[in-house]
């Protein structure tokens, strides 16, 4: 208790995982939480202050599946390992107790095991902090499995934005900056758990000493010329993460410096409304990402996941992505070949991670080994088709080419022939390394395996000399090997002469059991095979994850290879697959496009067996002087559709993704900005409405002539006139002020009359036609205003209740008659309705009399026989289902 305690202390937010034996034990209000949540059994051991100690345990060997369902609940856990063998302790005094201490802090943003984590996904673990005066800010990310580190100098107010285009697991505040306005709202922003820290591990000059400790540099230059912020950001990540390792090295890849500039920004309700890598449900599904994504790998899905999360601004860094894709989009065979190639390559990315970070096991040496193999067989085929590569191809081909790299080649050599063909996950289980590989090794077990036949000829023996044939020797944990017979037989053994061989050990209600001099000899050797077996292979393993901490950067290097091949073969595949283009990039604010698809409807549309209608949208101000357009159009027909799909053109091209259109010019965007649909956020307290002004305040303040803007709907969580207002403002603003491209979606028809005044915009609208009765949606965008909204038809379409759809269209046909006198509208003057009978509910042009009202009509019912009758019935029924 004294040694669990002091280390509970050093421990107090964390639940405690105390191995003792082949458990992890939990004791007092941790084993009570853990006991909730894990579901398992809440007993108790021993006393503390005269009452019992509350304990729960979970088996070591199935320790990851608890400790996912902790991290998932929200809780941290301590890991707290036996430093030393029961053996050892002894030396020190036969009643010592082993050795425990800390070996990790498991927290949500330092995972590592593959159960833990989602393959396809990086996981973000961040550190903001402020620069002295509060203006300038950094960010610090790293992904503990992976080893990537990032660094991003920017303006405090755009944290919020930046940190957002991370998939964040846990986010890392200093105390200090809690009180700063920009720090502030990024927590209440941040959908990850958020993990205080004490101020002075936020210090630049703690980060400083931090970052030449960790990658043992004498001089800060040689990664980069840090400013304060970023320092102070690098500290309090280095700090935390040293922190969860319990002290022992950090192993990341050497800092990238980001410039928050070099990305198109995208705000975070943007990025939601957009569904960029979760719908709205929440789910990849259903998402621009989950509809593109054919990457192979899973280096490959987490670059295409961060691509589209951080569309780039560099037009050179776009192009070389765009010649990778295009160069693949030209000959289908080989995004075959190499997309085939690379299936077999598993995650050497966290793989080569966990052995660096001393938790890997004999399957991660295996992934390497076969994702070094497979990754040589794609570049080989590259190479072998002998035509120029583009530079990202060339580059990456290079790198995964084994005879490029005489180490990599001899390592991938050596996993192939070292390893078994199905190894366990833990080293220390044994029994991976090949036979033939070490003679040490196969000496030992040689040894080991002599004895076992030696053991089973002494059975035999045995079983000849007492005569006795259902001998057998046994082996159990807690006896060994031993001699096992029948009950029945006992008594013999146990009288001379028989019992001056076999001594005693045990009787059961079936057997009795004893030993031998020359069993208990055998055993030991066998133990001492054993034992030498499993050392050698551990230190085996060890040469192994040496020699992988060496060649950790040209491993590095192999990862991102992967990565990089898999994303434009995947990219070039969904190409084929959407009828996807490359985009034309232009430096000037063009964006031009023909047959432009939304990406996500369509394969909706595609599952279904429907087509999608392609539209125009042009935006460039140069030929047609329009830069803003006005989109409307009756309910249903397409608008939000239309407006989203140019959004999603400028995330896919700046990506360096095609886009699927028949063609596509764009002038690079800095931002994109999108407020569509309303919800509230009633935890921040913000209604409906208030999200919505909240939003197109950012826009308004923030949209540059290089944004790219869309609105749907602007005003319409108010009153009438008041959102009519507030929309025509918020065009002009965005038209002359902001002067952004832009589509904004209205109901408002009043604001086409808006393009009379304003020489950028113009008025676009979604086609529907009346056909007979019913209303037909063409999703064809044209030029100039919608004639009207169809609203009342839509709900009909919806199946509002028959009577709420007659009394709809009769309060519309009154307030088209009287549309400047809100205040005598029926709405506000309910008691004056006539009431609703048939004569005056129906307005013709919503629910014409069918053939069947006037047959029932014209029947006079006491002039009908039973005959008649039944006959009217059958041809009423006719005409309805007509
Ligand atoms: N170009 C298109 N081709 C085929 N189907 C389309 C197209 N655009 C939209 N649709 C279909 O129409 C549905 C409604 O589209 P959307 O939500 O864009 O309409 P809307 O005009 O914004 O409606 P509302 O005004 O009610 O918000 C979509 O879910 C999709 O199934």
């Amino acid at each position: 208790m004294a040694q669990y305690l002091s280390i509970k202390a050093r421990h107090a937010d964390a639940l405690l995982f105390f191995r003792m034996g082949d458990f992890y034990e939990l004791f007092f209000e941790d084993a009570i939480e853990a006991a909730k949540v894990l579901d398992i059994t809440l007993t108790s051991r021993g006393e503390y202050d005269g009452k019992p100690i509350p304990m729960a345990g979970v088996p070591y060997h199935a320790a990851e599946g608890y400790l996912a369902r902790l991290i998932k609940a929200g809780c941290r856990v301590a890991v707290c390992e036996q430093t030393e063998t029961p053996a050892e302790a002894k030396k020190r005094g036969s009643k010592a107790i082993v050795n425990r201490d800390i070996v990790r802090i498991v927290t949500p943003g330092t995972l590592t095991e593959d159960a833990l984590l989602p393959a396809r996904q990086d996981q973000a673990l961040a550190a903001i902090a402020l620069g002295t005066g509060g203006t300038e800010a950094a960010i610090a990310v790293c992904d503990v499995s992976t080893g990537r580190f990032d660094v991003t100098a920017l303006a405090a107010d755009a944290l919020a934005d930046s940190l957002m285009a991370y998939p964040l697991s846990e986010l890392l505040v200093s105390d200090g900056d809690l009180d700063k306005t920009a720090v502030a709202n990024t927590v209440a922003l941040s959908s990850a758990p958020v993990t205080f820290r004490p101020a002075r591990s936020a210090n630049h000059k703690a980060g400083e000493n931090l970052l030449k400790e960790t990658f043992n540099i004498a001089a800060l230059e040689a990664l980069g010329d840090f400013n304060r912020a970023e320092l102070a950001a690098i500290g309090l990540l280095l700090d935390y993460v040293k922190l969860t390792q319990a002290g022992s090295e950090i192993r990341l890849d050497p800092p990238v410096r980001a410039r928050s500039e070099g990305h198109l920004a995208i705000d975070p309700a943007t990025r939601t409304s957009l569904e960029i890598d979760r719908s709205m449900r929440g789910d990849r599904n259903g998402s621009l990402l989950g509809t593109i994504d054919r990457t192979v790998t899973a280096p490959g899905a987490r670059l295409l996941a961060a691509r589209l999360a951080r569309p780039s601004v560099d037009r050179e860094e776009i192009e070389a992505r765009l010649d990778a894709v295009s160069w693949f989009a030209d000959d289908r065979d080989t995004v075959e070949t190499v997309r085939s190639s690379l299936k077999a390559a598993p995650d050497l990315e966290r793989a080569r991670t966990r052995l660096r970070l001393g938790r890997g096991g004999p399957r991660d040496l295996v992934a390497i080994g076969r994702a070094l193999v497979a990754a040589h067989e794609a570049a080989s085929r590259l190479t072998a088709l002998g035509t120029v590569l583009p530079s990202r191809i060339s580059d990456a081909t290079q790198a995964l080419n084994l005879n490029k790299d005489a180490s990599l080649a001899e390592l991938s050599r050596d996993l192939e022939t070292a390893l078994s063909e199905n190894p366990p996950t833990l080293a220390r289980d044994g029994g991976f390394i090949a036979q033939g590989w070490d003679a040490a090794l196969d000496e030992a077990r040689g040894l080991r395996d002599d004895s076992r036949q030696i053991i089973a000829a002494l059975q035999a023996r045995y079983a000849d000399d007492t005569g006795i044939s259902a001998l057998k020797i046994k082996f159990n944990n807690v006896l060994g090997y031993f001699v096992d017979v029948p009950a029945r037989h006992g008594d013999a053994l146990m009288k001379p002469p028989l019992s001056e061989t076999f001594i005693h050990r045990q009787t059961l209600a079936s057997n009795v059991r004893f030993s031998t001099q020359e069993l208990s000899e055998l055993a030991g050797k066998i133990s001492r095979a054993e034992d030498e077996a499993k050392g050698r292979e551990l230190a085996i393993f060890d040469q192994f994850c040496s020699r992988i901490d060496e060649l950790n950067p040209s491993l590095s290097r192999s990862a991102s290879a992967i990565a990089e091949l898999d994303v434009a073969a995947a990219s070039a595949e969904w190409a084929f697959e959407a009828d996807a283009v490359r985009p034309a990039l232009t430096d000037d604010t063009t964006f031009k496009a023909t047959g432009l698809r939304h990406p996500v409807v369509e394969a909706a549309l595609k599952k279904d067996g429907q087509g999608f209608t392609a539209n125009d949208l042009n935006l460039s101000g140069d030929d047609t002087g329009t830069h803003l357009l006005l989109v409307t159009g009756p309910n249903m027909a397409g608008k939000s559709t239309y407006l989203r799909q140019g959004a999603l053109a400028v995330i896919l091209a700046q990506s360096g993704l095609f886009v699927p259109a028949r063609s596509i010019t764009l002038g690079l965007c800095d931002r994109i900005f999108s407020r569509v649909g309303a919800s509230d956020d009633l935890a921040r307290g913000r209604s409906t409405f208030m999200v919505e002004m909240v939003e197109t305040a950012a826009i308004l303040n923030q949209a540059t002539e290089r944004s790219f803007v869309i609105m749907d709907e602007v005003g319409r969580g108010t009153s009438t006139w008041d959102g009519l207002a507030i929309a025509w403002a918020a065009v002009e603003h965005l038209h002359s002020v902001n002067k952004s491209r832009a589509l904004f979606a209205t109901h408002y028809h009043e604001l086409t009359k808006l393009v009379e005044d304003l020489p950028g915009a113009a008025n676009a609208s979604l086609r529907a036609k009346e056909w007979k009765d019913d209303l037909v949606f063409l999703h064809e965008v044209q030029s100039g205003p919608a004639d009207k909204s169809y609203g009342v038809q839509v709900a009909k379409l919806a199946g509002l209740p028959k009577k709420a759809v007659r009394r709809a269209g009769q309060i519309l046909k009154q307030l088209e008659a009287e549309p400047s006198a809100p205040e005598s509208l029926p709405l506000f003057a309910a008691a004056s309705f006539t009431p609703d009978t048939e004569d005056n509910a129906v307005p013709e042009e919503i629910v014409p009399p069918s053939e069947a009202d006037k047959a029932l009509q014209q029947i006079d019912p006491d002039s009908l026989t039973p005959r008649e009758a039944l006959d009217l019935i059958y041809r009423l029924k006719a005409l309805a289902s007509d």
